[in-house]
């Protein structure tokens, strides 16, 4: 199945008008859809094809696993969905928007409403609590949850006043997930969320994107080395030389507890 006809951006005021108010999220189709996707860093000899034409559709409300070797172009293609970079050539739909189309303002505005990062070092703010690394988005985000409820989710909320040195590696990533998640977004992307944990502490933080998942109703796609992750999977991506080599979806799933690491 793919989307339904893309509605043309260019036509409208706003692109958060739009999304948010105009248009009401549409679970039904797919969260996202790539045509021919390219991505070619640098020119002539030096080009580096990353991403060689990728077809992809992405269900919404899906935890989804994005395998491969390292240069795989794994990263490429999290960015560009996630309206950080773009396609050299090809298209690549949010829902029914065109985020190939979009002006920069437009993709600012699509990151602010709907997408959540989650990256393997933290990226928090050392001279804030956890509690106020939280609210530095929801300040700015259009609907986002009380940052303590945020909090409660990734189960700190007895930690709310500390600052990340005070906190474990595995803390300052749940906090970094609250962060991610406290505006509510329509998809969580993660990359290499558990790259700097131990097997123990990565289960917690699985977990928290399992719930994540499951309680909000986020799309949730994870980039990792860690294969066993794949288990947990609804959908499992995998990549090689910039292409798709196979998806695999998952009939039974397994929980953090359970994946051999
Ligand atoms: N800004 C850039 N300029 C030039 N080449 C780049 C750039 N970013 C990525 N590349 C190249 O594009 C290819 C795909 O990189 P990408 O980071 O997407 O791979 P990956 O699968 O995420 O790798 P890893 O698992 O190591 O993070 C690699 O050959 C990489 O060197």
């Amino acid at each position: 199945m793919t989307a339904s006809l893309p509605l043309g951006l260019s036509d409208v005021k706003t692109s958060k008008e739009i999304i948010v108010q105009d248009q009401p999220l549409k679970k039904s189709l797919p969260a996202f859809t790539t045509k021919a996707l390219t991505k070619i860093y640098g020119e002539g000899a030096a080009a580096v094809h990353a991403l060689r034409g990728v077809d992809l559709e992405i269900p919404s409300g899906e935890m989804v696993v994005l395998l491969g070797p390292s240069g795989s172009g794994k990263s490429t293609l999290l960015n560009i969905i996630g309206g950080l970079d773009r396609a050299s050539e090809g298209t690549v739909f949010f829902q029914d928007q065109e985020l190939s189309d979009m002006t920069d303002e437009q993709l600012t505005r699509y990151r602010r409403d709907h997408v959540g990062f989650v990256f393997q070092f933290y990226n928090l703010m050392p001279s804030l609590t956890a509690h106020e690394n939280v609210e530095l988005v929801t300040e700015i985000a259009s609907d986002p949850m009380d940052p303590e409820e945020a909090l409660g989710l990734v189960g700190l909320r007895d930690r709310a006043d500390h600052f990340p040195s005070q906190l474990s590696g595995g803390e300052q990533q749940r906090v970094a997930i609250a962060r991610a998640v406290a505006k509510q977004p329509t998809v969580l992307f993660c990359d290499e969320p558990t790259g700097a944990l131990d097997s123990t502490t990565g289960r917690t933080v699985l977990q928290v994107l399992k719930d994540i998942n499951e309680t909000l109703g986020a799309t949730v796609l994870i980039v990792t080395h860690a294969a066993a992750t794949a288990d947990m999977a609804d959908r499992v991506i995998h990549f090689a030389d910039g292409a798709i080599r196979e998806i695999v979806v998952n009939k039974t799933k397994l929980g953090p507890e359970d994946i051999e690491w």
